[in-house]
């Protein structure tokens, strides 16, 4: 066998596996990633790229039909195999060449296949054709594998073959019936993909809807799904799934039947961490791969796990955030230079904690940062709520003829600091990084009073925020 040492080797060339290696590379060190499907991960080809590609359509339709005039110019529906076809160009129709090109000129190795560990800082990469190939690290090895959908074990629904969001990111054409499996953030999504794409969506969640969002907003999501002719059914669960015909056929826990063409299970994801050789190094697989903020595993000073496979924020954005600092503290350790891992420090991932910015990409759209108001008094926090109604803005008013939409500030009253915020409505993930500065930045309130809005924009809510919460030193 093929034996190759080097100095790190990144497994996984997903958004984050690119990144560790990336800032790996730039801090003098000779890095190799392996994979075994495509540059670029998930993300690129399978996940948030083509998720948004199949949703942006809908939005833009909308968008133009809620503006008087705009509405007049648009006399056809939209168009699916179109959609499908921008999907593909978006997603470089699977070819993951530009991105080999990248590592390339990166200076970054590639080695094609499946890596397995057979002892400390040593693997063996299976490539497609057999031929193995033993990587030996000198300095650290990132685990970078990404998730994996979760199937219920619901009797019946292995046998139906359901889609899991690779299938339904990746189809070429909308079933005219579907049955979402699981209300977070890809069910949301892709029912509301769907149903613009012209399929009757059924979404089954077995809780409420996008677990951990202010409940005004999953009040919002759940009447933009019905308004767009989606089925909800929250609170119950499927207990049986088999097919009949054409037809997937699943019951409810309270007999309700639910007939559709295709199901697409989104029941949640976990860490990528079998057939990895984890029990080679005495290491369990399971859901996730537990680090410390260097994403540093806890017992090895070499081994690292970046990304989703760690499980505290299963987000492109929060794992590139994570891979850089993993990269530069790999780097700073293997030269023995300083490590700074102090909260905020430039090798620790501390905003994963409380500061996590999520966009979902639902009709209305919830762009959310840091603690809910429920979360901030789990906490402790002695929390002041802070609600607007973003219709009421004159930057609304121009936007849409009947925008809706919603914001909240979670403020520490003590600490004269924001700790949280969500808005809900058309396009408010462009307003979402002002919050995550504010938070991150922890920006006095009295100072954001400085900090002027433009008018007339949806920005206008951080003025009506700071009204209601008073101005410190006036009557
Ligand atoms: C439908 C959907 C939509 C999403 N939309 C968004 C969004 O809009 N915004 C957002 O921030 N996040 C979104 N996410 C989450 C986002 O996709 C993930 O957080 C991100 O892709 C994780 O990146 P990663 O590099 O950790 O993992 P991945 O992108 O999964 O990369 C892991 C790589 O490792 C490779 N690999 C695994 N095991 C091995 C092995 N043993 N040997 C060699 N190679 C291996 C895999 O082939 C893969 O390429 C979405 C997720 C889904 C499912
Ligand atoms: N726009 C974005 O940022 C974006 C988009 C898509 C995905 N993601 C990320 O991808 C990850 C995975 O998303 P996800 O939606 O698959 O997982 P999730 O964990 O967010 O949601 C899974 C949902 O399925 C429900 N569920 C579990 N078992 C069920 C069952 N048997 N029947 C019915 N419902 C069931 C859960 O209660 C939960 O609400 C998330 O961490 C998310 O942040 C992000």
């Amino acid at each position: 066998m093929n034996v190759r040492e080097v100095d790190v080797v990144v497994i996984g060339a997903g958004t984050v596996g690119e990144n560790v290696a990336d800032r790996a590379r730039q801090g003098g060190l000779e890095t190799v990633v392996v994979e075994e499907e495509l540059v670029g991960g998930e993300c690129s080809y399978w996940a948030c790229m083509p998720s948004k590609a199949l949703l942006r359509a809908g939005s833009a339709l909308r968008a133009a039909r809620a503006v008087g005039g705009a509405a007049e110019a648009v006399t056809g529906e939209l168009d699916p195999r179109a959609v499908f076809r921008r999907r593909d160009r978006i997603t470089h129709h699977r070819d993951d060449a530009s991105q080999v090109d990248w590592l390339d000129g990166a200076g970054i190795g590639l080695l094609r296949g499946h890596a397995r560990f057979v002892g400390p800082k040593r693997l063996v990469v299976t490539a497609s054709d057999g031929s193995t190939t033993e990587l030996v690290a000198r300095h650290a090895v990132a685990v970078c594998t990404g998730s994996v959908p979760v199937l219920p074990d619901v009797p019946g629904l292995a046998e139906l073959d359901p889609w899991t969001s690779r299938d339904a990111t990746s189809a070429s054409e909308a079933p005219p019936t579907l049955a979402v499996l699981g209300g977070g953030v890809v069910g949301c999504e892709l029912a509301t993909a769907y149903a613009s794409l012209g399929s009757r969506v059924t979404l089954v969640a077995r809780r409420g809807l996008l677990g951990g969002q202010e409940p005004f907003a999953v009040e919002l999501v759940r009447e933009g799904l019905e308004a767009a002719g989606v089925r909800v059914l929250t609170d119950t669960e499927v207990v049986d799934a088999h097919r009949a015909e054409k037809n997937a056929v699943l019951t409810l826990d309270d007999g309700t039947r639910i007939l559709a063409e295709q199901v697409l299970v989104a029941t949640g994801r976990v860490g990528r961490t079998r057939d990895l050789g984890l029990e080679e190094l005495g290491l369990a697989a399971g859901d996730r791969i537990e680090v410390d903020d260097t994403m540093r595993v806890e017992g090895f000073d070499w081994l690292y796990a970046v990304g989703d496979v760690n499980g505290r924020a299963k987000l492109t954005h929060q794992g590139k955030y994570q891979a850089r600092a993993a990269g530069d503290v790999i780097a700073a350790r293997a030269a023995g230079r300083p490590v700074d891992d102090a909260p905020w420090g430039a090798h620790v991932a501390t905003a994963d904690h409380r500061t996590v910015p999520q966009v979902t990409f639902t009709d209305p759209e919830v762009a959310s940062v840091g603690l809910t108001a429920a979360a901030a008094e789990t906490a402790g926090v002695n929390v002041r709520v802070l609600d607007y109604d973003l219709s009421w803005l004159a930057g609304a008013t121009v936007y849409a003829d009947d925008y809706r939409g919603r914001a909240r500030a979670v403020v520490d009253v003590d600490r004269g600091v924001l700790v949280g915020a969500t808005f809900v409505g058309a396009d408010v993930g462009e307003l979402l990084q002002a919050a995550t500065i504010a938070i991150v930045g922890e920006v006095p309130l009295d100072r954001l009073w400085h900090a002027v809005p433009a008018y007339p924009t949806l920005n206008e809510v951080w003025l009506r925020w700071l009204e209601e919460f008073g101005r410190p030193g006036t009557a």
